[in-house]
C-alpha cells in the first residue's frame, strides 16, 4: 500500500482531477431501484453512519448495521443510536455475509482496519462504498477483484445531510466508481441509487472520480469551510472584547452570524452575501477582503499544493500512528479559546444586524470561498465540484457552529476534517495578527456608517458591483442553483 494517486502519470492525474460531469435530473429516473430489496449494511453508526442510514431507510430500503463487538459489548453510542433508531446492529460476522452492498462509515483512520476485516466476510460480488475516497486515494487501499467499489460522498456534515433531506431537500453529493473495481459494470448504477436514498439527487450530484473528490475534499474542509471559520471566530471575537464590546454579544455575533451571512451566499453566492450591505458597507468588505484575499493566497495555495502532492495525507498519518497526538492537542486548545469559553447574551440580534454588525465577517466569508475555489481550479479541479466545496458547504458547516460553537463543528466533521481544519487555522491567525491590528469595531461589532452624509463613491460601487459578479464562482453558481428548486430557507 502506498499514495494510489503518486502512482500515476501526470496524465492521468490530470485526467482524474478533472472527472466532473453534472448529472442531469432524468438520469435518477429510476429512484433507488438499483438497491430496492437489496440487504445494505453500514459499517459504523457516526455522524455520516446514522443519518445517511436514516434517509435510506426513509427511502424505501433496507438497512442494517454492522459494529465491532466492543461496541455492542458496551453499548457505545453507535449502539445507542442504531438500536434507538430501530435498526438491526448485529457483529461483522453476524451481518457482513449477507449484504450486498457495505457503506464504509467509519473514521478515515480506521478504513484499513475495518476494510481488512470486513472484505473476508463480503459475500462474492458484493459492493463496497466509501463516503470519501482517503483509503483508495492516499493509502492506496487494494479490494478484491471481484467486489465492486464506489463514492457516494455527501458534501455535508452528517447532521445536515438528514435535516436538508427531512426539509425535503438533499445535499450536493459527488458519486464515483472505482475503475479497478467494477467487474459486473454495476457500479455507477448503484451509486446513483444510493445518491437518490440520501436526498443528493434534489441538490445536485456530480459524478467524479475517487481522486478528484479527495483533492478536493480536504482542500475545502482545511480552509473555507472549517480552518477560516475557526480562525475568524476566534479572531473577531478576541477583536471586539479588546475593543470594549460586551463579551455576550460578540459571542453571540459570530456564532449565529456565520450562519446568517453564509445563508445569503447559499441563495445568491457572494454577490448576494454583498447586496445585504449598505453601499458603503459593501464597499469596505470588499476592500477588506481583496487584502484578506492577498494575505492569505499563499497559505491557500500552500494546502492545495500539500493535498495534491500528498504530503498533508503523510503529516496525518504521522499523527495516526503518533496516537493522535497533534489532533487531540489541538482539540483542547481551541475548547480553551475565549471565543469557545463565552456564552452567546441574551441580547436580541436581528437578522439585518448580523451583516450590518458583522462586515469583517462577510470580508472573511468572501475571500476564503473565491481563494479555495481559484485554488482548486487552478490545481485542474472542476469548477462546479470546487463551488460544492467551497460556496455551498459554508453554510451547512456555519450551522453547526450556530449550534454549539466550534466544538460542535468539529465533532460532527470527520476525524480528517478536524486535523486539516486545525493545521490551517494554526498557520493563518499569525498571519493575519498585524492585519487585524488595522480593524475596528467600525467592521466588527457596530454599524459601518460611512454613508450618513458622506455618499458613496458611484464609480467605486458600479467597479465593485462588476468584480464581485464576474467571479467564476458566480457564473457556475448561478447554473448549480438554477437545478436547486428544493432548496428551503435555514434562517
Ligand atoms: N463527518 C462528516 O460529516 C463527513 C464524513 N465523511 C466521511 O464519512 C466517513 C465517516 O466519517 P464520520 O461519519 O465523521 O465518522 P465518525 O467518526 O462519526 O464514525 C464513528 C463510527 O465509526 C465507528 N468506528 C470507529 N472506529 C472504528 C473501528 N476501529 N472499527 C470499526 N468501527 C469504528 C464508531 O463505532 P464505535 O462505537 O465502535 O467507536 C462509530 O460508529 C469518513 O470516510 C469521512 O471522511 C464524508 C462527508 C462528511
Ligand atoms: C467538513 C468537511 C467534510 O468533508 C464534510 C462535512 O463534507 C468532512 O470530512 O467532515
Ligand atoms: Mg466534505
Ligand atoms: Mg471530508
Amino acid at each position: 500500500m502506498g499514495n494510489y494517486f503518486n502512482t500515476l502519470s501526470l496524465r492521468d492525474k490530470l485526467d482524474q482531477l478533472s472527472k466532473c460531469r453534472f448529472m442531469d435530473t432524468s438520469e435518477f429516473a429510476d429512484g433507488v431501484d438499483a438497491l430496492k430489496g437489496k440487504k445494505i449494511v453500514i459499517v459504523g453508526c457516526g455522524a455520516q453512519g446514522l443519518n445517511q442510514g436514516l434517509n435510506m431507510r426513509d427511502s424505501g430500503l433496507d438497512i442494517s448495521y454492522a459494529l465491532r463487538d466492543a461496541a455492542i459489548a458496551e453499548k457505545r453510542a453507535s449502539f445507542v443510536n442504531a438500536s434507538e433508531n430501530g435498526f438491526v446492529v448485529g457483529t461483522y460476522q453476524e451481518v457482513i455475509p449477507t449484504a450486498d452492498l457495505v457503506l464504509n462509515l467509519t473514521p478515515d483512520k480506521q478504513h484499513t482496519n475495518v476494510v481488512k476485516a470486513v472484505m473476508p466476510l463480503m459475500k462474492k460480488g458484493a459492493t463496497l462504498a466509501y463516503s470519501h475516497g482517503f483509503n483508495i486515494v492516499e493509502e492506496g487501499m487494494q479490494i478484491r477483484e471481484d467486489l465492486t467499489v464506489i463514492m457516494v460522498a455527501p458534501k455535508s456534515p452528517g447532521s445536515e445531510v438528514r435535516e436538508e433531506y427531512k426539509r425535503g431537500f438533499g445535499v450536493p453529493t459527488l458519486i464515483a466508481v472505482h475503475e479497478e473495481n467494477d467487474p459486473e459494470g454495476k457500479g455507477w448504477a448503484q451509486a446513483k441509487a444510493y445518491a437518490v436514498a440520501t436526498g443528493g439527487d434534489k441538490a445536485g450530484v456530480l459524478a467524479s472520480s475517487f481522486i478528484a473528490e479527495v483533492k478536493s475534499d480536504l482542500m475545502g474542509e482545511q480552509t473555507i469551510l472549517c480552518g477560516l471559520l475557526q480562525t475568524g471566530s476566534i479572531l473577531c471575537f478576541d477583536k471586539m472584547v479588546e475593543e470594549g464590546i460586551e463579551p455576550g454579544y460578540a459571542s453571540k455575533l459570530i456564532q449565529y452570524g456565520w450562519e446568517t451571512v453564509t445563508e445569503g451566499l447559499k441563495y445568491g453566492g457572494v454577490t448576494n452575501m454583498m447586496d445585504r450591505l449598505s453601499n458603503a458597507a459593501k464597499i469596505k468588505a470588499f476592500e477588506l477582503s481583496e487584502e484578506l484575499k492577498d494575505i492569505m493566497r499563499p497559505l491557500f495555495q500552500k494546502h492545495m499544493d500539500d493535498i495534491i502532492e500528498g504530503r498533508f495525507s503523510a503529516g496525518m498519518m504521522a499523527d495516526w500512528a503518533n496516537d493522535d497526538k497533534d489532533l487531540l492537542g489541538w482539540r483542547a486548545a481551541t475548547a480553551e479559546t475565549a471565543f469557545e469559553k463565552t456564552p452567546a447574551g441574551d441580547v436580541e440580534i436581528t437578522e439585518q444586524e448580523y451583516y450590518d454588525n458583522g462586515v469583517l465577517m462577510v470580508a472573511m466569508v468572501r475571500a476564503g470561498v473565491e481563494l479555495a475555489f481559484e485554488a482548486m481550479v487552478d490545481s485542474g479541479i472542476i469548477d462546479a465540484s470546487a463551488y460544492y466545496e467551497s460556496l455551498h458547504e459554508t453554510p451547512l458547516i456555519a450551522n453547526t457552529i450556530a449550534r454549539k460553537k466550534l466544538y460542535e463543528m468539529n465533532a460532527v466533521i470527520s476525524d480528517t476534517a478536524e486535523y486539516g481544519c486545525y493545521l490551517f487555522d494554526h498557520a493563518c491567525k499569525p498571519l493575519l495578527a498585524d492585519f487585524m491590528k488595522t480593524v475596528g469595531t467600525d467592521v466588527i461589532g457596530k454599524a459601518y456608517a460611512k454613508d450618513n452624509g458622506e455618499g458613496v463613491d458611484n464609480a467605486k460601487l458600479i467597479a465593485v458591483n462588476k468584480a464581485l459578479r464576474n467571479h467564476p464562482v458566480e457564473k457556475v453558481g448561478e447554473f448549480l442553483r438554477a437545478s436547486m428548486t428544493a432548496m428551503k430557507p435555514i434562517v
